[in-house]
């Protein structure tokens, strides 16, 4: 029959080297268990250390247990404390999983190397390690040196059968299913000896549970002695298993952290125990005159202190004060620290709670980033950057929500002045201010209105987006700043816009019929306090009330300016770099009851939600869909963004009630208030109210409009200006003060008898006549005026016209009030009064063009001519009277008396006072240093003539 079949299988040989060589080691505790089951396989060696191993065991957990008997105790205590200090089983499970890392975190050393290169010369020399050693290095006291040198000494004595040993392994590792190949099932041995050679291994060597234990034995007393020494408690002595591993730095570090937790809690409890007995808070008592004396720290803590007790009054309150104290004391204090006056603070108090209030007052000191927005009708990004890159700034994309705006983080060359700039590539921009164009969303061949525009960033952007087609309408009611548009778009080339300088509430007057308006309204500026520190101490209730109607106004404008029908738009964009209700949400609310719009959202994925509420206030729920924009949640300008789509081009109200809205909004008088006046005063008050309303509207046409408290103010600052005029430079016209019978105009002193008031009549008469450039007339006019009386008039009642209107100090508004007085008296004027009436609809801006002070320039100069010629004979007699003018109204007997040099010196400071004409100045000195010569005696005669000429001019 032949040899029975052997059908027994053979051993498995396992990987061959190449397999070896692939992978890193990995130690799962568990392959080294199953060893009984293998027992039969394993090589005499093994065996015979397996039994040592047990026995080892058996010794090792006895006193392991007797340890953890003795420090059982301290060892909960510390538990608390200690995450790292684990069951015994946990920490086993600790050491096998970390095992794995083990490897990775120990690099065999270079003496191994050397070593390895000796023994063995196959691949496996890496790992190898001759065993020889082991008894020299035992003895070391030094942990680290005796595993390495262990290691090597085992790896050797593991590789003197290597392959026998690892395929042994590696049939137990296949029948029990684990993934350790030979490689790990040597070290596994390796580490076995290593345990029972009582060495500490802080590597491999302590893959396996079995040498954590064995090795356990020896650390047991190391440790102990550590902790001894280090005199921390017996805590560690759970972690020592741990700890095993590990190595000396490495503990001391885990013990360091201990300690630092430890005292990190016991710190927390300690700051705990002091706010909850702390006697808080000593609220300052008002007759302490310290406080004025405060360091800016000290208002610091305070602030700290007060927000404290505000954060749980009720516990750190002091009983006999109120919230209302506290917030004051804090309102005081953010004041004082923060340099912002009490009204905008409480504002901001009103708006942010006390957290948010801080980060933001925090984020408004610190300056926005620099940001500027590419031309795109120039430029690309892309394209912008790289060549600013070239020239040293670095730069990056703003953000996700534009393309094109650009963040500059700094710069090596001026920002205005790069060649790209001056080529208009880019337009230096705020981030926030291409925020209302990118919800306005403007579309190409529209007709666009932005209705404050200057200096035109967010037109230009408008431009930008219209690719140059359609119609841009850019206006602004300040020349200047038109100018400043007109330059700009010069500069990127823009060529589809119109510029306008008109007052904005009049636009619906002038076109309308746009597809959408942005209206980026003139506001407080309480967004931009980092641009402008000043803004924070100067504002006043005064002017965000004048802020608000202007709004309002300007805002029902715009709506009325925009076609509803519009087949791509209808849209309306209002947006202000202002963070208070007063000037969004407010204005927005008042213009969804008065004008068919509703708002809609702005396409703007991010900023806070528009008020829906506002203290006691209640806004349309639709408010939500407006936006806001913080400085210290999306660093950027405090700003605001509304858009309204217009429904119907109807307006809801009948014209009753809009001119009952416009005289609202002209007396600029919030509602509240105007309430109070009208229940505080009787009716014959609220008429003169009515009427100075409407007197500011007819005065003020096209600039703000005043409320009561406003013109309050202004009266006393005007009373106050006139105190100091008079003090400092009109003495003596104002002491004089014989002001006329009320409906009489002011006559000087000099000119108070009836004649020459008749003379003055005549001589303004006849100047408006001039005025027509009717030279003639002028030359029979001026001998009329011989005397030189019409001059002196002038001379006095000019500066009094002046600093009555003093305090409006815009060019416009001087050029009003040339063309108002004219228009209340003769002929002559009403042809003045005329022209203003024709330049009417766009008051302010005339009022600011050119024309008008013209007449003025052109006057003098035919008046000299004149006195040249005409004047000279009578100097006699304007002497007589020019000389009582300045002795205010006495005899011309005294004037006889008083030298003529003198009396014209009196005259000087006069001149002083009146509108500072560059001609007149140049005439001035020139009469100055005549009349110091004639003082002198030098030259009597000419000066006669000079003087003369001098009133004449005049
Ligand atoms: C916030 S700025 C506009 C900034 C501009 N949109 C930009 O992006 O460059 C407000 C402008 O409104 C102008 N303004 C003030 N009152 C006005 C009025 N009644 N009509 C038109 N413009 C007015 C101011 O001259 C100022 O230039």
């Amino acid at each position: 029959m032949g040899r029975k079949a052997e059908y027994s299988e053979k051993q498995k040989k396992g990987p061959g080297r190449k397999a070896r060589k692939q992978g890193p080691p990995t130690f799962p505790k568990k392959s080294f268990a199953p060893l009984e089951v293998e027992d039969q396989k394993l090589s005499h060696r093994q065996k015979q250390r397996l039994v040592k191993r047990v026995q080892k065991k058996v010794v090792q957990k006895a006193k392991l247990k007797e340890k953890q008997a003795k420090g059982k105790q301290q060892v909960r205590k510390q538990k608390t404390y200690n995450s790292d200090s684990e069951p015994e089983d946990e920490v086993k499970k600790q050491q096998s999983s970390s095992d794995e890392e083990v490897p990775q975190l120990v690099p065999i050393p270079d003496i191994v190397k050397q070593k390895t290169i000796k023994g063995f010369t196959d691949e496996n020399k890496d790992w190898l390690k001759l065993k020889k050693q082991q008894k020299k290095v035992l003895p070391k006291p030094e942990h680290e040196s005796v595993d390495e040198d262990n290691s090597d000494e085992e790896e050797h004595s593991v590789g003197s059968d290597a392959e026998e040993d690892s395929e042994a392994e590696l049939d137990s590792d296949s029948g029990n299913g684990f993934e350790a190949d030979s490689d790990d099932e040597i070290e596994e041995e390796d580490s076995e000896d290593d345990g029972y050679d009582g060495t500490k291994v802080g590597k491999l060597d302590d893959l396996s549970d079995d040498d954590e234990d064995a090795n356990s034995d020896d650390d047991f007393d190391v440790s102990d002695a550590e902790t001894a020494d280090s005199g921390e408690n017996a805590s560690d002595d759970d972690d020592d298993d741990d700890d095993d591993d590990k190595l000396p730095i490495e503990r001391a570090n885990k013990r360091l952290k201990k300690r630092e937790a430890q005292e990190a809690l016991l710190a927390e409890e300690e700051a705990q125990m002091a706010i909850d007995q702390q006697d808080v808070f000593k609220f300052p008592d008002e007759n302490d005159e310290d406080e004025s004396g405060l360091t800016l720290q000290e208002v610091q803590q305070r602030i700290k202190d007060v927000s404290l007790v505000l954060s749980d009054f009720k516990k750190y309150r002091q009983a006999d004060r109120s919230r209302g104290e506290y917030i004051d004391l804090l309102r005081r204090d953010l004041c004082l620290y923060y340099s912002y006056n009490e009204f905008l603070m409480g504002k901001l108090m009103d708006m942010f709670p006390l957290t948010e209030l801080m980060e933001y007052l925090e984020a408004s000191e610190v300056p926005r980033p620099l940001t500027i927005r590419t031309n795109t009708l120039k430029t690309r990004r892309r394209d912008l950057a790289g060549a600013l890159i070239n020239r040293g700034v670095n730069l990056d994309p703003l953000g996700k929500w534009t393309k094109v705006g650009l963040v500059i983080f700094n710069s090596q060359v001026p920002l205005g002045a790069t060649p790209e700039y001056l080529a208009g590539h880019y337009m230096i921009q705020g981030a926030s201010s291409m925020l209302p164009v990118m919800a306005l969303t403007p579309q190409e061949k529209e007709r666009i209105l932005d209705m404050c525009s200057a200096p035109g960033g967010k037109g230009s952007h408008i431009a930008a987006i219209m690719k140059n087609t359609g119609v841009l309408f850019a206006n602004d009611s300040n020349r200047d700043r038109c100018n400043a548009i007109k330059a700009n778009f010069h500069r990127l080339g823009i060529v589809n816009a119109v510029i306008s300088c008109e007052d904005g509430t009049k636009f619906r007057n002038i076109i309308s019929g746009f597809d959408r308006v942005l209206l980026d309204a003139p506001c407080t500026g309480t967004g931009v306090v980092s641009k402008d520190p000043s803004v924070k101490s100067t504002k006043s209730e005064v002017d965000v009330q004048r802020c608000y109607n202007l709004q309002r106004k300007l805002l029902l404008t715009a709506i009325d300016c925009t076609d509803a029908k519009s087949a791509t738009g209808g849209y309306i964009v209002y947006s202000t770099c202002s963070v208070l209700p007063e000037e969004n949400e407010w204005v927005i609310d008042y213009a969804l009851k008065k004008r068919n719009v509703k708002l809609v959202p702005t396409g703007l994925d991010f900023g806070v939600d528009g008020f829906t509420k506002f203290r006691q206030h209640r806004f349309h729920p639709s408010l939500s869909l407006t936006k806001r924009y913080y400085p210290h949640t999306h660093n950027m300008d405090g700003f605001y963004v509304a858009k309204l789509k217009k429904f119907s081009n109807t307006i809801p109200l009948t014209k009753e009630q809009q001119e009952d809205d416009e005289k609202q909004l002209d007396e600029a008088i919030p509602t509240d208030q105007s309430t109070n006046v009208s229940n505080e005063d009787d009716a014959g008050a609220a008429e003169d109210t009515d009427k100075s309303s409407r007197k500011l509207l007819g005065k003020r046409a096209g600039k703000p409009n005043l409320t009561d408290i406003e013109a309050e103010l202004k009266k006393k600052k005007l009373e106050q200006s006139k105190t100091k005029y008079v003090a400092k430079v009109f003495e003596k016209p104002i002491k004089v003060e014989k002001k006329p019978k009320a409906n009489e105009p002011p006559v000087p002193p000099n000119l108070s008898t009836n004649g020459i008031q008749e003379k003055t009549k005549n001589i303004i008469d006849k100047k408006a006549k001039l005025k027509k450039n009717d030279v003639s007339a002028l030359h029979t006019v001026l001998p009329a005026a011989v005397n030189g009386r019409g001059s002196n008039d002038k001379k006095q009642s000019a500066p009094a016209a002046q600093f009555n209107k003093k305090p409006s100090t815009p060019s416009h508004q001087y050029n009003k009030k040339q063309s108002t007085p004219p228009t209340k008296s003769n002929k002559g004027q009403k042809t003045l009064g005329a022209q203003s009436k024709k330049e009417q609809p766009a008051q302010l801006n005339r009022g600011q063009s050119p024309p008008a002070p013209q007449p003025k320039k052109d006057q003098p100069t035919p008046t000299i001519k004149s006195s040249k010629k005409e004047l000279t004979p009578g100097a006699k007699s304007k002497k007589e009277q020019s000389t009582p003018s300045t002795q205010s109204g006495k005899t011309s007997k005294k004037s006889a008396l008083v030298p003529k040099v003198k009396v014209n010196i009196d005259d000087l400071p006069i001149l002083e006072g009146k509108p500072i004409k560059k001609q007149n100045l140049k005439h001035k000195s020139k009469q100055i240093g005549n009349l110091k010569k004639s003082k002198s005696g030098i030259n009597a005669k000419p000066q006669t003539g000079n003087k003369q000429k001098f009133k004449n001019k005049k």
